[in-house]
């Protein structure tokens, strides 16, 4: 039976490699730094850049299919899955560290069908890997099978988590006792990337047990809830039960083990969905 969606990955792929020429080309120039929500959520003309890029070049090939980015959603475009195929990009998960050339950027393209992602592509832009994932066919790093570690103590985890970029005081606290408890239990360590995308290809690629993060947004994690998944890691909600990718919340982990033991150790809190009405 001909895979239909290959070509779509295929292009997702060759995008993301182009779209990170131009990221490390920027690297080179003065990069204009504006705001959105807050002084700290910031963009760049280089995520627009590579937003227009990957979403005309994907139109041009498919025209039927629609598309959810995160700089077309902070312009007014709406933020709801459909059962269509659909393109879910970040063009730049890690703005603020390409603000600061700190070395962790990612082009994050996830593609869903019938509101289940089909294929996650996530460039690390400088680290020049392409982390590749298709929904029952394996996870793969610059074409190297992808495996999560086998560790289930969570006193000999390592575990990824972010600030996010809001600096909401009663968001924080929850964020700052969540981060208490979990490196007193104790855990080995808890790592930032300053990337949700990244954070999740080194689930993947076993180099942490887990990631979690309340802040979150649908681009952020499409592509790599399917790269955990697709190495061997499961995906949870902050409060247990099935990861939703229009809540802001989520736990990627190596096992269910770790991954519940984490969700005991959250002071969680809910926010605005990303697929709730638009205010007017
Ligand atoms: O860099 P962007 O695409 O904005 O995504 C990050 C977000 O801004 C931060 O608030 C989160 O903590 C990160 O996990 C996202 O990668
Ligand atoms: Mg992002
Ligand atoms: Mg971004």
């Amino acid at each position: 039976m001909a895979d239909v969606w290959q070509s779509a990955m295929d292009h997702a792929v060759a995008v993301a490699r182009k779209a990170g020429e131009i990221v490390r080309g920027a690297l080179k120039d003065e990069r204009t730094v504006m705001t959105k929500s807050c002084a700290v959520d910031l963009v760049t003309q280089t995520d627009q850049k590579v937003e227009q890029l990957i979403i005309q070049s994907a139109k041009e090939k498919f025209p039927t299919h629609r598309f959810i980015g995160e700089e077309s959603v902070a312009a007014g475009e709406s933020c709801i899955l459909s059962d269509d195929p659909t393109w879910i990009i970040d063009p730049i998960d890690g703005t603020t560290n390409f603000v600061h050339a700190f070395p962790f950027v990612a082009v994050s393209i996830g593609f869903s069908i019938n509101k289940q992602v089909e294929f996650g592509v996530v460039y690390s832009c400088l680290e020049d890997k392409m982390f590749t994932a298709r929904r029952g066919k394996g996870a793969f790093c610059n074409g190297e099978a992808l495996q999560v570690s086998e560790q289930a103590d969570i006193h000999q985890a390592i575990v990824a988590t972010e600030f996010g970029s809001s600096r909401d005081p009663a968001a924080m606290d929850h964020i700052f006792r969540s981060l208490r408890n979990i490196l007193c239990l104790p855990v080995h360590g808890v790592r930032g990337a300053g990337t949700a995308a990244i954070n999740m290809c080194l689930v993947a690629s076993g180099c942490v047990e887990a990631y979690y993060e309340i802040g979150i947004h649908v681009w952020d994690v499409a592509a790599g809830s399917l790269i955990v998944s697709e190495a061997g890691g499961v995906l949870m909600d902050v409060e247990g039960g099935d990861m939703d990718l229009m809540s802001r919340r989520i736990v990627a982990a190596n096992n269910t083990t770790i991954a519940e033991r984490i969700v005991k150790e959250i002071v969680s809190f809910t926010l605005q969905r990303d697929d709730a009405p638009l205010q007017s």
